[in-house]
């Protein structure tokens, strides 16, 4: 990691409008998003190098030219647009908003699930739980309220989870089924996104996935659907219940953006349940975006915002962790690391374990 290592080159000056822009950045990020909302920097854009002025802006929205006025004027103060003369043209930060597909799921995600629990930070953080998950729903963590969402909210917290494993899924399978698996056991599988892929992959893999029984349905149904049922199989669990049986006989476990979701001395339990039913030539596939592994500043930012969703919203006690974190986790289960691979997709770190002998 080549940042964070050093004090930023930036002047008082400077230092003092960064200041400000924090301590605005709520609005900032609302101007953003109604931006896009309200189409505004896709007419600008459509405008091309010439621009587009205020009144033909309001003729093309649904908004008043008051409404408009106050959105554009703070896309300057942002560095969204620019003006030539009397028009508004789209700077680069701007065109990025508007057609980088991660920066539209991160926003969505930020507003959609986040926005109003966050206002709760402050109260989770003294309290080690999601003060601010009541703006979603009643329940103790996210993760049995997933399925139950509203249509809007659930379609950007399933878009964000998506976005950071499909782009890695791709490069995984080869490496996965390197050692030929003929069960795979999905912990944590979600929608059963990777099952399939699995099962895509190879046309005789047998996958088991774990997971809360509101997922397990989707994922059920999606494997039904995708007409391999007979080979997705649903393994109902909580695994913060520590008496619950934990699925046997897989040839690799599969923990893809799980481990995430749990604080330190859970993903301990979880580990330790996990090395206890692997057999000794078992491997355990741990996917995880850790923040001192991304190879740009950007991806470090992204992940340890993220982290801050845990605190408020998802869970109260987990986060994106440094990779020395789970490292020393893995070892005190009883496992022991055969191969770290990074930059694997958007940032991410494969680590491949097996049981210590
Ligand atoms: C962030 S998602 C990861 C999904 C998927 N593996 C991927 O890579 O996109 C975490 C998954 O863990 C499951 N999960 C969270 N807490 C759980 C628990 N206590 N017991 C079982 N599954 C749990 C959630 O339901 C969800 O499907």
């Amino acid at each position: 990691m080549s940042f964070y290592r050093s004090p930023l080159s930036i002047s008082a000056f400077d230092a003092k409008f960064e200041a400000q822009k924090i301590a605005f950045a709520p609005i900032s990020f609302q101007v953003a998003r109604c931006l896009l909302k309200f189409n505004l920097l896709q007419i600008i854009s459509d405008h091309g190098e010439n621009g587009c002025q205020l009144p033909t802006l309001a003729q093309h929205s649904e908004l008043s030219e008051y409404a408009v006025g106050v959105l554009i004027d703070m896309g300057l103060s942002m560095g969204l647009l620019y003006l030539k003369d009397e028009a508004y043209v789209l700077d680069k930060i701007g065109h990025f908003l508007l057609h980088d597909d991660m920066a539209k799921t991160n926003l969505n995600f930020t507003h959609d699930v986040c926005y109003q629990g966050l206002f709760e930070l402050e109260a989770s953080l003294l309290e080690g739980k999601p003060k601010g998950l009541k703006s979603l729903g009643d329940w103790p963590t996210i993760y049995p309220g997933l399925s139950q969402l509203p249509e809007e909210i659930k379609k950007s917290w399933f878009e964000f989870d998506h976005y950071y494993s499909d782009h890695a899924f791709e490069s995984l399978l080869p490496l996965i089924f390197q050692e030929k698996p003929k069960h795979i056991v999905d912990v944590g599988g979600n929608t059963g996104k990777w099952a399939l892929a699995c099962t895509g992959f190879d046309n005789q893999v047998q996958v088991t996935i774990m997971d809360l029984p509101g997922q397990l349905n989707v994922a059920m149904e999606n494997a039904a659907n995708a007409g391999v049922a007979e080979r997705v199989h649903a393994f109902v669990t909580d695994l913060l219940d520590e008496q619950k049986p934990f699925c046997e006989q897989g040839d690799l476990y599969w923990m893809s953006q799980f481990l995430d979701c749990f604080s330190e001395s859970e993903i301990l339990s979880i580990l330790k349940r996990a090395a206890a039913v692997m057999k000794p030539d078992s491997e355990l596939c741990i996917l995880e975006t850790f923040w001192d592994r991304q190879p740009f500043e950007a991806g470090a930012f992204c992940v340890n915002a993220t982290s801050l969703y845990f605190t408020a919203i998802a869970n109260g006690n987990s986060r994106m962790y440094h990779s020395k974190t789970l490292l020393k986790l893995i070892s005190q289960a009883g496992l022991f690391v055969d191969e770290d691979i990074d930059n694997i997709g958007l940032g991410h770190t494969l680590l491949r374990c097996k049981r210590k002998p």
